[in-house]
């Protein structure tokens, strides 16, 4: 067997690195990650993992120095660098937005004509401004990016959301969402057969950990008279699965609901006549 190992770079701390850490280990790949460490192996499976800023992942993947990367897409499209985004990891989600002090009246991107706008992310800025035929100062500023109209560097800023809450904090609002972002693999464009066997081995694994996350596993009393309505109201991967129980005139089903059907799913059931529901969370999902 070949030694070959994929070498993946994630974020050493911050936003992104517990929850890169937890996909790996849901897709059952033991990383032990000391402290201060800057590499680290699986011991069971062929990857390597470096920990590493944020912002120099896209750079490190394109070089080859890492194959792949866990990353936002926020950096991916600031960076433009030559790599491919492959996979969606469903976390670190947020989006890239421009902001003004509270008291003012935004309309239209027009607004911020002739203004001074601060950001870490001159790029996409410089992207929005292009496409909307403004002309503005852009302040490339590495953080606190909030603060920069309260201390009058800038009448506007351009920086990631979640909640809000810190453009409230700091008398702020969101007027122009321009990207939304979340987590993403990233891989260098010239992997080798060899490498893209390990990645897709691992790219199977997330795809199922995702699709097991996206759904959940239903057990279900229904009375015999009512079956066929309730088993017309569910999906199941294949058919649901019915058992008899040993109550007469009453069966057991088991199936699978996606997470946005979900409520809706389980309100026709109760209508329909289903009783004692379980709802049970699924590990993995391989279709
Ligand atoms: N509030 C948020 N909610 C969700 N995801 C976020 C949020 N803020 C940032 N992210 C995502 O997490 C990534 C890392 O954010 P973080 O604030 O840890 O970066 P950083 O300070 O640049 O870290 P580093 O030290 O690695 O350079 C961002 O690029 C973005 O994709
Ligand atoms: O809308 P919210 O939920 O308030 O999140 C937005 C904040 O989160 C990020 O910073 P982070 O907290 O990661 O700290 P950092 O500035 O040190 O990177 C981002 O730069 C915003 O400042
Ligand atoms: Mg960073």
């Amino acid at each position: 067997m070949s030694n070959m190992k994929l070498r993946l770079a994630i974020q050493k701390s911050g936003r992104l690195h517990d929850d890169s850490m937890r996909l790996l280990k849901e897709c059952g790949i033991d990383i032990s990650n000391g402290v201060n460490k800057l590499k680290s192996e699986a011991s069971n499976f062929p990857l390597e993992v470096f920990f590493l800023r944020d912002d120099d992942i896209p750079q490190y993947v394109e070089d080859a120095v890492a194959d792949i990367g866990f990353v936002g897409e926020n950096v991916v499209y600031e960076k433009k660098k030559k790599i491919d985004v492959v996979e969606k990891l469903g976390f670190g989600k947020c989006r890239l937005s421009i902001a003004i002090s509270k008291g003012e009246n935004y309309t239209s991107a027009a607004f911020l004509q002739g203004k001074r706008i601060a950001t870490s992310y001159p790029v996409l800025v410089e992207d929005f401004l292009k496409a909307n035929n403004i002309t503005a100062e852009i302040h490339e500023i590495s953080g606190s990016v909030e603060i920069a109209p309260g201390i009058g560097l800038a009448d506007a800023i351009c920086d990631l959301v979640s909640s809000g809450s810190t453009l409230f904090m700091n008398g702020l609002q969101e007027v122009e969402p321009i990207l939304q972002s979340q987590a993403v693999l990233v891989k260098n464009e010239q992997l080798s057969p060899e490498q893209q066997a390990i990645l897709d081995k691992l790219l199977f694994r997330i795809q199922s950990v995702k699709k097991a996350k996206n759904n959940k596993y239903v057990l279900l009393n229904a009375p015999n008279d009512k079956l066929d309505e309730i088993i017309s109201l569910l999906p199941g991967m294949k058919s649901p699965t019915v058992l008899p129980l040993a109550e007469a005139g009453w069966s057991s089903v088991h199936s699978v609901l996606s997470e946005t059907q979900f409520w809706d799913i389980i309100e026709k059931l109760k209508a329909a006549g289903a009783q004692g529901i379980l709802v049970v969370p699924i590990e993995k999902m391989i279709i």
